[in-house]
């Protein structure tokens, strides 16, 4: 559970967050929306604190994150995962020392790191392309490799900040399809960031829209599923003729 009380922040004079109170329940897919600057990026942010409050408490898993230390707030981190949207990857370490990092850094225990690398690798669908480099992958491959990555430490929460945003359609489906997983194969709670309408609409059953630094609403909305992508000419000349029904040259 993800409880903000009354946070706010500011850059200079400029107030991105305006006392700003939301729980996000256990379990939950809750998308944040709105336009840009609205502070969507900043809320996700102070939900693990790499943004410091400069007022309010914030709260993960039973944990006042505002109160603790900064050894303690490193320990309270490792259940909080979280992807970006370029994905954050070491572009000179291959896709299984990209997830082996986390679990060094997390001090995971030695002789477990190589069959939690493989087991993260394989829930995403990569365990094929381990030896291979970031550079060598797609959008949506690299993406999944952060989301190994996130999830190795077992995080009870997956914190999104426009997680499909530098993807096309196709990738994108993709990866909601590995989010959709993760929550429901684990129960992660899962926050995403998106300026995307049909990101948020497809996989999250919450919704925060966020106006000007403030909550405008939250909403409790049904999941209308991952669109399928078509990916052969014949569904192309479709979109771009509507019905398809326009002559051929
Ligand atoms: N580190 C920072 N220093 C100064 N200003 C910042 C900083 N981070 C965010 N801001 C400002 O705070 C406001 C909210 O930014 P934020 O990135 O949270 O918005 P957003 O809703 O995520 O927008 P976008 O969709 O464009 O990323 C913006 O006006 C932004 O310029």
């Amino acid at each position: 559970m993800i409880k903000l009380h009354q946070v706010s922040k500011s850059f200079s004079q400029f107030h991105a967050i305006k006392s700003v109170s939301l729980t996000i329940n256990k379990g939950e897919i809750h998308g944040i929306i709105g336009a840009s600057g609205a502070g969507k990026s900043t809320l996700l942010r102070l939900m693990n604190l790499l943004e410091i409050p400069d007022e309010g408490e914030v709260e993960v898993n039973g944990q006042r994150l505002t109160n603790l230390n900064s050894k303690a707030l490193r320990q309270a981190r490792k259940s909080i995962g979280m992807i970006f949207q370029h994905f954050n990857l070491v572009a000179n370490k291959t896709v299984y020392e990209n997830v082996a990092v986390s679990l060094e850094l997390a001090k995971f225990p030695k002789r477990e790191r190589r069959n939690r690398v493989i087991e993260c690798l394989r829930f995403v669908g990569l365990d094929g392309l381990m030896e291979k480099y970031p550079a060598q992958l797609s959008g949506g491959q690299k993406q999944r490799v952060a989301i190994a990555r996130a999830l190795a430490n077992n995080p009870q929460v997956l914190l999104c900040d426009e997680p499909t945003s530098s993807l096309d359609p196709n990738t994108t489906g993709e990866v909601l399809g590995v989010l959709e997983n993760i929550n429901k194969s684990f129960g992660v709670t899962i926050v995403i960031v998106s300026h995307e309408m049909e990101v948020v609409k497809s996989i999250c059953n919450h919704a925060t829209v966020m106006a000007a630094g403030e909550i405008y609403e939250t909403v409790v909305i049904d999941p209308s599923g991952i669109q399928q992508i078509d990916n052969s000419p014949k569904y192309f000349i479709n979109q771009l003729t509507e019905a398809g029904d326009m002559s051929h040259a």
